[in-house]
């Protein structure tokens, strides 16, 4: 039997919303969880994560701050119609949604559809009113089979990259901006703990992917129908992972990291100093506490405190991925102290052996303000940086120990930093990066963004890629990716522009 149903989801979208994604109506199961495409079979979250090679989120908040972050507005074209259970093919007698609501406030540029239906009302009740036409997208519900994740990710990503932002053009702030800036998205109901959150899950995502790439999957069986990456190789044959801890919130960073990788059924080893009741940093001692619990019950997860030397060497000889998550921002200092600077020499030799070395927002030792490397420096494949760029980690030099650095988006910072502006918070990444930064020593500034060009043009993005790994080497055939010392060794403190 049909029954009527109202729309009652709030649509999603700002002022900086650029494209509008409209479904039919609602599902019994989105409307039960009071969000779109909220039931657990339907792709939309996992094609539109992998559009932006994000992890897939998992809260209402998370999608929100996904949309609004990546500027989509997301909304429905029916505001009440009659519907037997979630089949599109039974809406009857539709009253459209007001869409007007969001054109007023955004500047969309372009209008998709879920679905063949929603295409069909679309172009029925909304588009002579709207003026805009929509493209069709294959529908994301697990009723749409013949369409596969994969074809949904491409047609998804074709639609929508030319109009959503990426977060290459992300900023560049001082540490202790960044700082403040956390402040600021905690104040707006993004608590410090939910960001740690995210930085773990962004690390465990970034690292699956780099292992996957280790142990060379093809291509096109790296997102298989469940998302599940590398579910189908047998237990022995999935790749290893170790997490090395420190007793910061960095070190947080990579007990969340461990529990996710865990929770999706990885081989993990932890490393850490101090178990995670006798850390005084939070959120990392929450969060740790909470990811000890989790990787206790698995049997495929281990906890290796205050290792001997053997013991450490044994467990990084055994793994294919390491996450660096010793020290982030709150290093200080020429030197890193034992038993680090151990930790750090033993993950180098191993890295230089093929384990591929994955960083928490800084390789632990590096400067994130001045791109200063103490003794010892981790040296990484790439670098996971959250939320922002660092000035350290866009100097010259930087890239031989950040490898490819990218920024974990963890929230939607735009309207801060837009807010901030006049106070000179931000600064740009590059020189064309955006415009929407100050900076209150213009002088200072344009040096930055001279060495930042520099570290952009220099940087390799794929250290496998023979032409940039040529690029990449200096003029004395040093190649950063390499472990033999360069000579002569470049100083970070010697400024190449002066
Ligand atoms: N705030 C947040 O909510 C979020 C933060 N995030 C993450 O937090 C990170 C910043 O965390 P943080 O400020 O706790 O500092 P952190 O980098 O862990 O270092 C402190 C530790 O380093 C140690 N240490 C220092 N110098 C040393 C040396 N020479 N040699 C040896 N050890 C040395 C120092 O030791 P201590 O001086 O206490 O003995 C202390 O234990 C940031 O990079 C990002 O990853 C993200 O998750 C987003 C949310
Ligand atoms: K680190």
């Amino acid at each position: 039997m049909p029954s009527t149903i109202e729309h009652t989801i709030e649509p999603v979208f700002d002022k900086r919303s650029r494209v509008l994604v409209l479904g039919s109506i609602p599902s019994p199961k989105s409307r039960e969880q009071g969000f779109f495409y909220g039931h657990p079979q339907n792709r939309f979250w996992r094609a539109l994560a992998a559009v932006f090679d994000e992890p897939v989120p998992r809260t209402v908040e998370d999608k929100k701050d996904l949309l609004l972050r990546r500027g989509i507005a997301l909304w429905d074209v029916a505001a009440s119609c009659e519907i037997e259970g979630a089949s599109d093919a039974s809406i009857r007698n539709v009253v459209p949604n007001n869409l007007k609501l969001i054109l007023e406030t955004a500047d969309i540029q372009a209008v998709f559809c879920t679905g063949a239906k929603a295409g069909q009302l679309y172009a029925r009740l909304c588009e002579k009113d709207l003026g805009m036409p929509a493209a069709t997208l294959p529908s994301t519900s697990p009723a749409n089979a013949k369409t596969t994740l994969p074809q949904l990710v491409q047609a998804y990503r074709n639609a929508l990259s030319p109009y959503t932002a990426s977060s290459e053009n992300a900023p560049v702030l001082d540490v202790a901006d960044v700082v403040r800036l956390e402040r600021e998205i905690a104040k707006r109901g993004t608590p410090l703990a939910l960001l740690m959150e995210r930085a773990g899950c962004f690390l465990a995502h970034r690292a699956q992917r780099m292992a996957e790439k280790q142990i060379s999957i093809e291509e096109n069986a790296l997102l298989n129908e469940n998302d599940q990456i590398m579910d189908n190789a047998r237990p022995e044959d999935r790749p290893r992972f170790i997490v090395l801890c420190g007793n910061g919130n960095n070190g947080g960073d990579g007990w969340v990291a461990a529990r996710d990788l865990a929770e999706n059924g990885q081989h993990v080893t932890v490393v850490c100093n101090v178990m995670p009741n006798e850390i005084s940093a939070q959120p990392a001692r929450d969060a740790a506490q909470a990811a000890k619990r989790v990787l206790e019950t698995l049997p495929h997860a281990l906890i290796l405190a205050t290792p001997t030397q053997e013991q450490l060497h044994e467990a990084l000889s055994q793994a294919d991925v390491c996450i660096d998550a010793l020290l982030g921002t709150g290093f200080e200092g020429s030197h890193v102290r034992p038993p680090f600077d151990a930790w750090i020499a033993a993950a180098n030799e191993q890295r230089a052996r093929g384990m591929l070395t994955i960083a928490a927002d800084v390789p632990s030792g590096l400067s994130a303000q001045t791109g200063k490397a103490a003794t010892p420096c981790v040296k990484a494949d790439e670098t996971v940086t959250m939320i922002v760029s660092k000035p350290g980690l866009e100097t010259p030099f930087a890239f031989a120990f950040c490898g490819t650095v990218s920024v974990a988006p963890l929230a939607y910072i735009d309207p801060i930093l837009d807010e901030k502006k006049e106070s000179a918070l931000a600064k740009p990444r590059a020189a064309s990066a955006n415009d929407r930064t100050l900076d209150e020593n213009d002088e200072k500034a344009a040096a930055s963004d001279k060495r930042t060009a520099h570290a952009e043009a220099k940087r390799p993005t794929d250290r496998n890629n023979e032409f940039l790994r040529a690029e990449a080497e200096d003029d004395d055939g040093y190649d950063p990716y390499s472990d033999r010392r360069p000579e002569p060794e470049p100083l970070f403190q010697r400024d190449p522009w002066s």
